[in-house]
C-alpha cells in the first residue's frame, strides 16, 4: 500500500516539475536578485505549511546566499512575527494578520510574496490588495486552483497540482533553485570584488 502511493506521489511531483514554467521562474529569481540594486524590501507570507515555508524562503535569502562585500536582501517573513500575528487575530481578525502587518513596512517599490495552495486564504488576498493598490509588486506561488491570489499578482506561478504536499514542496524546490543559483552568482561576484 505504501509503495504504491509512495510511486504515486513521486509521479505526480515529477509531472508537476516538468511541467513548471521555467520563464516565470526566472522573472521571480530576476525580480529577487534586483532586489537589491533597487533597494527594494521582500516580504514573504502564507498560512500553514506555506508559512513555514516563507519562513524558509527568509532565512535562506536573507542569509543563506550571503557573501561578504556583496550587497544583501532586505526580506522578512510576516509569518515570524508571532506576537503581531497573535494579537491582530485576536483583536481585530485573522484576515488582517499580515495586511496590518503591511501597513507598518510597505513602500510602493517593495515587494509582496505570497505562498498558497488555494490561492484563496483571505489573509493573504487582502495582502495582496493593499500591495497592489499602494503600487508594490506582488508575485504568487499557487497550485492549479489559482484562487484570487493569482489576479492579484504581477508575476504568478501556478504550480499544476491540488495536492497540497507537492505544491508545497515546489515552493521549497522553487525557493532553493533560486536562492542557490543566487547564492553561486554572489560568490562569483564577491570573487570579483575581492581582485
Ligand atoms: O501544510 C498544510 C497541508 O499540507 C496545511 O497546514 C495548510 O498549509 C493549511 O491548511 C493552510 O491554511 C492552507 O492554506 P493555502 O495554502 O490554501 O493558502
Amino acid at each position: 500500500m505504501f509503495r504504491s502511493y509512495y510511486s504515486q506521489y513521486q509521479a505526480e511531483w515529477l509531472k508537476v516539475i516538468q511541467q513548471l514554467d521555467i520563464n516565470i521562474i526566472e522573472k521571480i529569481y530576476e525580480t529577487i536578485k534586483n532586489s537589491t540594486e533597487k533597494n527594494q524590501q521582500i516580504f514573504v507570507l502564507g498560512n500553514g505549511g506555506s508559512a513555514s515555508s516563507a519562513s524558509h524562503w527568509a532565512c535562506d535569502f536573507g542569509k543563506g546566499v550571503n557573501v561578504d562585500g556583496v550587497k544583501r536582501l532586505k526580506i522578512l517573513s510576516l509569518t515570524d512575527q508571532i506576537p503581531l500575528m497573535t494579537a491582530y487575530g485576536n483583536d481585530i481578525n485573522y484576515s488582517d494578520i499580515f495586511v496590518e502587518q503591511l501597513k507598518n513596512l510597505l513602500n510602493p517599490e517593495d515587494i509582496v510574496i505570497g505562498l498558497s495552495v488555494s490561492g484563496n486564504s483571505e489573509n493573504v488576498v487582502r495582502a495582496f490588495q493593499y500591495a497592489k493598490d499602494l503600487g508594490a509588486q506582488v508575485i504568487s506561488l499557487v497550485g492549479e486552483k489559482e484562487g484570487r491570489m493569482k489576479g492579484l499578482s504581477d508575476i504568478s506561478l501556478v504550480i499544476p497540482s491540488n495536492d497540497y504536499g507537492v505544491v508545497e514542496d515546489v515552493h521549497m524546490y522553487v525557493n532553493h533553485v533560486i536562492s542557490q543559483f543566487l547564492k553561486k552568482e554572489n560568490e562569483r561576484q564577491g570573487a570579483l570584488l575581492a581582485e
